[in-house]
């Protein structure tokens, strides 16, 4: 797509920008950065939004309605699939030189498939090795001896799913792996034939102090600080029990003890998170996201924010615990260097499209589905109500909030059912809310239901979301992906934390709705548009494509494949343990390779100092191009770079 020009009014300055129209996702109407000025808004693909102020309104407007429109064409362009002259003429020689590439590699590699122990050899001469052949086997990085590989996780429901999926991979693919979490789940887990370890916490007691509190508000602070104190200690030695004898430790960050653990164990280390959780420009932290963008500066600094935040406040029940349980000294943030840690995001690229700041290590590699809706029927007056919806040719939409529980049940019922009549569609309603409430008070009625709407306790997503035409959910990470994948408008309605990312998220690309308040009004209107907008259906469906293409668990399995030597560069050596309160060497400069404080920056500025094997993977991977560009200091080439990126 030709690049189009924007200027914008930098005060004292002239800033030329170059944004390809393909990577703008959408626009939105705010106020300006200076005061009574109106402002634009630019979402752009994997990379921090842009702002722009205007002297009056018409002329904003004006732009506005400019850009969408160029937007639609180009949109509908690309749906095309007939190739422009220009365009074949590019693909014709990346063809040819593909396989004059090929031909040169076979010659030069053809003994390579016969000793494969030839590239361990040199794995563990330290020679560098650039993988740049895109047809190489995993089985080059694959490891020769199956690992003993634990999960450790724990939340809810949509913290545990994801594992079980990624472990039923590593299980066909011949490792061993174990799921640590919460008892709750020991059932579920081993009914898919994988092994389960305890770990402390009760996931309902958890959800309540978030949903109730908010994310890391003082009062959810104060809360943890003074109720959790307890379990936290048990969260941390069960965690230890539950990971021992493992060759590799894959943890979400929000169980806290696995960083260390692994280097009591002196074992590579992964994290893995639905949300989130890496410094970048392009979002913000999933518990920070701000009810008007903010831009990069603030995305940025929201991630430092919450690192300091939960450090400082678990610190000194860590570093006792470090000091009793596995004979470690304290430690501190700037020795963690948890940026350091390669992680796998199991979200989609194509909604959280990966950002230029991400480092080498930072996979995001699509969600990691569990389908459970292949063997599932539906009950027969299930059936009977969504055919007879589509007998009827009425608009079918499925209600429900995943695990949430709030505090007036019965009132968001009633705002549901009216909502539904008054947007005249049939509702498939997952009830999960009342479940809290009815046991406290079971004597309150419940809301009648009408006709048109059918209650359900639960159903495979993978099966219930091919049958309706929108969704609408509190947002949760695992939930998003399953509507996003049936290509169905998602109105979320979020509750607490990563939520309002995934609000947000969808409603910068074009298929959902961002509810901020359930009312009658406003979610009828809500369920009105994403029954009957075009444009919100073509995008969502569009995208749903996309994501029934990838495979998030296949991926994230080669990713740690590669990515596994590069997590032994960062066991910290420990020489000395603590004994009998003994001296203790200082094995510090054994594994700090980079200064204090300035990772962020060299993450961002692209030069990483692990030369190798982080540029193996760079020439390998699909998210390529980490290390690639120069300096970014100025909007302009940031936008340049964007282009290239993409383009
Ligand atoms: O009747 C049901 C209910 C759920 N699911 C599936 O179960 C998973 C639930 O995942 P998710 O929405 O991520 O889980 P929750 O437990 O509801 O959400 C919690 O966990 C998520 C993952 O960390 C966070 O994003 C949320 O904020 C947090 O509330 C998804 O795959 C759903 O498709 C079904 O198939 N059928
Ligand atoms: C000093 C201790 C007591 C402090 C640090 C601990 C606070 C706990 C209660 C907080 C810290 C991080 C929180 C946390 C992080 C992320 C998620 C994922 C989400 O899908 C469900 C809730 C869950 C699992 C919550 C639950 C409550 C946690 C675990």
């Amino acid at each position: 797509m030709p690049p189009h020009p924007l200027a914008s009014l930098l005060y004292g300055t002239r800033t030329k920008m170059v944004i390809p129209f393909k990577n703008i996702l959408n626009l939105e109407k705010e106020k300006g950065f200076r005061w009574g000025y109106p402002g634009m808004v630019v979402v752009i693909r994997g990379h921090e939004e842009l702002f722009f102020d205007f002297s009056s309104n018409g002329l904003r407007d004006d732009c506005v309605v400019t850009v969408l429109r160029t937007l639609e064409a180009v949109r509908a362009l690309q749906e095309s699939v007939i190739l422009t002259p220009h365009e074949k003429k590019d693909a014709d020689a990346a063809a040819a030189e593909n396989q004059l590439l090929s031909g040169v590699r076979e010659d030069l590699h053809a003994d390579r498939d016969a000793d494969p122990s030839e590239i361990l050899s040199r794995i563990e001469s330290g020679t560098p090795m650039i993988f740049d052949d895109p047809n190489a086997s995993i089985l080059d990085f694959k490891p020769t001896k199956a690992m003993r590989i634990t999960c450790l996780t724990i939340g809810s429901r949509g913290d545990i799913q994801p594992y079980i999926a990624l472990c039923k991979g590593l299980l066909a693919d011949g490792q061993h792996p174990r799921i640590a979490t919460h008892r709750e789940f020991q059932g579920w887990v081993e009914k898919h034939g994988i092994e389960f370890a305890p770990v402390e916490g009760d996931p309902a007691e958890l959800m309540r102090v978030c949903v109730e509190n908010g994310m890391f508000t003082p009062r959810f602070l104060y809360q943890a600080t003074s109720q959790f104190r307890d379990w936290f200690d048990g969260l941390l030695t069960s965690s230890y029990e539950a990971c021992k004898g493992s060759d590799l430790i894959i943890e979400s960050p929000s169980a806290m003890a696995g960083i260390h653990i692994a280097e009591a164990l002196s074992i590579p280390y992964f994290r893995a998170f639905t949300m989130p959780w890496t410094r970048t420009r392009a979002y913000p932290h999933a518990f920070a996201v701000p009810s008007h963008k903010q831009g990069g500066a603030y995305n940025y600094m929201s991630y430092a924010f919450f690192d300091n935040l939960f450090w400082q406040i678990s610190a000194s029940q860590i570093n006792s615990w470090r000091r009793k349980h596995l004979g470690l000294k304290p430690t501190s943030l700037e020795k963690l260097q948890p940026n350091k840690v390669p992680f796998l995001y199991n979200f989609s690229p194509s909604v959280v499209v990966p950002p230029l700041d991400f480092s080498d290590w930072v996979r995001v590699t699509g969600y990691w589905f569990l389908d459970e809706g292949t063997a599932w029927t539906p009950p027969a007056d299930l059936q009977a109500f969504i055919d007879k919806a589509r007998a009827d040719k009425q608009k079918l939409v499925y209600i429900g909030f995943g695990s949430v529980t709030v505090s007036d049940p019965r009132e968001l019922t009633q705002h549901v059912v009216d909502a539904v009549l008054k947007a005249d569609v049939r509702c498939i309603l997952s009830k999960g809310w009342s479940d809290h409430f009815d046991k406290k008070d079971a004597s309150v009625p419940e809301v009648p239901l009408p006709p048109s709407v059918f209650q359900i306790r639960s159903a495979p997503h993978d099966w219930l979301f091919k049958q309706i035409d929108a969704a609408v959910h509190h947002g949760g990470a695992g939930t998003t992906g399953a509507s996003l994948r049936a290509g169905v408008p998602t109105i979320i309605k979020p509750f607490f934390g990563d939520q309002y990312f995934f609000a947000t998220r969808v409603e910068d690309l074009g298929v959902g709705i961002h509810l901020r308040k359930i009312t009658v009004n406003a979610l009828g209107k809500a369920l009105w548009i994403a029954t009957h907008d075009d444009r919100m259906w073509g995008k969502a469906r569009l995208l749903g494509e996309q994501i029934r293409n990838e495979d998030g668990v296949a991926t994230a399995i080669t990713a740690v494949y590669r990515d596994l030597d590069y997590a032994r560069t960062l066991i910290k050596k420990r020489e000395v343990k603590i004994e009998g309160g003994g001296e203790v060497e200082d094995t510090e400069e054994a594994w700090t390779f980079v200064e204090n404080d300035s990772d962020g920056d060299v993450a961002r500025l692209g030069e990483p100092e692990v030369v190798w094997p982080a540029s193996s993977s760079r020439a390998q991977g699909s998210w390529g191009g980490g290390g690639a560009y120069g300096k970014r200091t100025s909007l302009g080439s940031m936008v340049l770079r964007g282009g290239q990126r993409t383009g």
